[in-house]
């Protein structure tokens, strides 16, 4: 396979670290030696880190300090640290353990006798400019404690500048967990394929950017073990913008080009509905009608004039109280219900749910549906349905899930099977979960940490499905792309106006530019 196919596609697989080792043992069984893997995989990480120190100017004046482990990330360790040698930096190698491997012990003992400064005194990382983690990797299986957990508390103090083998050693590779205590990172290099940790949100202050590096596991032995299609995977730049609905058909009218209907906001939450007019403005659905209570309607008409904003009949407090008697649902390939209701909705929300169309519930939509029977109600569905809960709102739908389990991952996989719907589950990184398939969306910035950011996500995703309803396509992989697009939008709003200049409708004025910037790039 050529270099660069195998690289976009190696960006879609994580693995857990039962199915990591598997692999190892495979290629081990196939014939390459693990001495000559280690050599291989140890030249890539020590490749990267010559770029990565001439972007920190990191020259061979500096002190590097290698932290090695027990194991084999220990030995990865070890012999980046004879390489820097060989490359002339002043390396000093710590290790707080006394019991290594056989292979990792060797690697030691010729560290020592090249000269090496070899120690498991920390106060010798005390004058280093950069240090590199080898502790642990994914071989990590129980709490770190006592003389180690000891020596990370100390290097996280020294407020270095970490590079991480692997993973940060004290993260759990399935959970991003922190076990008794682990080193915070700025850069992790990820071995061969992406390990679920840094595919949630608990551990990624610990490791700081990911990058993956690939070592050429060949395809079938991670078929072999994941399987062809496998459940889990990472929404990617090329899964994402394959699924746009991009060329236009030339000869599609508006409706052609898909009707969505907003129902949102209310006196109180005004601009829920105008920020989820504007996300689904930018999919360039082609008829959006958005239906709020009559005394925001003005507002509304206003902010989105291409929009048909139909006033509904309000309760005392502002919340829409029905929708107009003449309204036609079956216009509609889907309906977006939620942003800014207000739980005075409820009758809104249970007619929703018996729509014949695909819908999309979101915020006050799903408290209100936490207080119906949300399983029942969504699996008596027959239309495509998409929740999309942040984890709070999560809880409140599935409290009997949240009480058995807490990887979100399985939880949001646990949830689209009990309900067959969608689940797209919110947060730093937000997983789409189907019946049958999850997808996380790896990149995103915590600029997108404020209220209405949701709002915009919800109309956007609203705006792309009816042009993939109309064309009988299935809808989860036009989701993975909303959620993409939503978080590219975000990096690239922060990146031109820091994480603190990305209001919500500020970031709907990005998802335009985010886009064309995608584009530019792959034409
Ligand atoms: N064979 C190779 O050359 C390759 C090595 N790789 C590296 O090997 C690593 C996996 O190696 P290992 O399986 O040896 O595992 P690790 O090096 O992650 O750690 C396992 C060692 O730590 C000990 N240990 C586990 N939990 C502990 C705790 N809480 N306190 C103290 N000691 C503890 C274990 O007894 C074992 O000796 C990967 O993360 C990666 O860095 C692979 O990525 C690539 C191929
Ligand atoms: N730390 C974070 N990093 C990345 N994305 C985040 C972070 N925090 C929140 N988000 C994203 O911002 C959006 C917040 O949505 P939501 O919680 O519904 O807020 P609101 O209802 O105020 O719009 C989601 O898309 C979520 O994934
Ligand atoms: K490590």
């Amino acid at each position: 396979m050529n270099a660069k196919i195998r690289s976009k596609k190696i960006q879609q697989i994580v693995v857990t670290a039962e199915q990591m080792r598997n692999i190892e043992e495979r290629i081990f069984s196939a014939g390459i030696p693990v001495a000559a893997l280690m050599e291989k995989v140890a030249g890539k990480i020590n490749h990267r880190l010559q770029t990565l120190f001439s972007e920190k100017s990191i020259t061979s004046a500096d002190k590097i300090g290698i932290l090695v482990g027990p194991g084999h990330n220990g030995g990865d360790g070890l012999v980046v640290a004879r390489e820097l040698y060989f490359l002339g930096y002043n390396i000093v190698i710590y290790s707080p353990i006394s019991k290594p491997k056989e292979l990792t012990e060797s690697h030691a003992k010729y560290a020592i006798s090249l000269g090496i400064n070899f120690s498991s005194n920390i106060k010798e990382l005390y004058d280093c400019d950069i240090l590199i983690d080898g502790l642990f990797g994914f071989g990590l299986e129980r709490e770190i404690t006592g003389k180690i957990a000891n020596a990370i508390n100390i290097i996280n103090n020294l407020n270095k500048f970490v590079i991480s083998i692997d993973l940060p050693s004290g993260i759990h590779t399935d959970t991003g967990e922190i076990l008794g205590t682990a080193i915070r990172a700025n850069i992790t290099l990820c071995l061969g394929l992406w390990k679920q940790a840094f595919l949630q949100d608990t551990g990624l202050d610990y490791i700081g950017r990911a990058e993956l590096i690939d070592f050429d596991i060949p395809r079938a032995d991670i078929n072999a073990v994941i399987g062809e299609y496998p459940i889990l995977n990472r929404i990617t730049q090329d899964t994402a913008i394959n699924s746009l609905p991009l060329p236009r058909p030339a000869n599609h009218h508006k409706y052609k080009n898909g009707y969505l209907l907003i129902i949102a906001g209310s006196k109180q939450y005004t601009g829920a509905a105008i920020l989820a007019g504007l996300g689904a403005r930018a999919s360039g659905v082609g008829m959006l009608s958005i239906a709020v209570p009559n005394s925001i309607k003005p507002l509304l008409s206003l902010q989105l004039p291409e929009s048909l904003i139909i006033g509904c009949p309000e309760t005392e407090n502002g919340a829409i109280l029905e929708l107009p008697e003449d309204i036609d649902l079956n216009r509609y390939q889907t309906i977006v219900c939620g942003p800014g209701l207000t739980i005075e909705a409820e009758a809104i929300v249970e007619r929703i749910l018996t729509a014949n169309c695909a819908i999309i519930l979101d915020a006050d939509a799903l408290n209100i549906l936490a207080k119906l029977n949300p399983v029942l109600a969504l699996s008596s569905r027959k239309f495509p349905t998409i929740i999309t809960p942040h984890f709070g709102e999560f809880k409140r739908l599935f409290p009997e899930l949240i009480a058995l389990e807490k990887n979100q991952i399985i939880l949001a996989k646990q949830a689209a099977e009990l309900t067959g719907a969608i689940i797209v589950l919110k947060g730093a990184r937000t997983c789409v979960a189907t019946p049958n398939q999850v997808w996380i969306n790896p990149d995103s910035t915590p600029a997108l940490g404020r209220g209405g950011s949701g709002d915009v996500l919800t109309g956007l995703l609203g705006g792309l499905l009816p042009p993939v309803i109309l064309a009988e396509k299935p809808v989860e992989l036009i989701v993975n792309t909303a959620v993409w697009w939503h978080s590219q939008a975000g990096i690239l709003a922060a990146t031109e106006r820091t994480e603190l200049g990305v209001d919500a409708y500020t970031l709907t004025q990005y998802l335009i530019p985010a886009l064309t910037q995608f584009l530019k790039t792959i034409n």
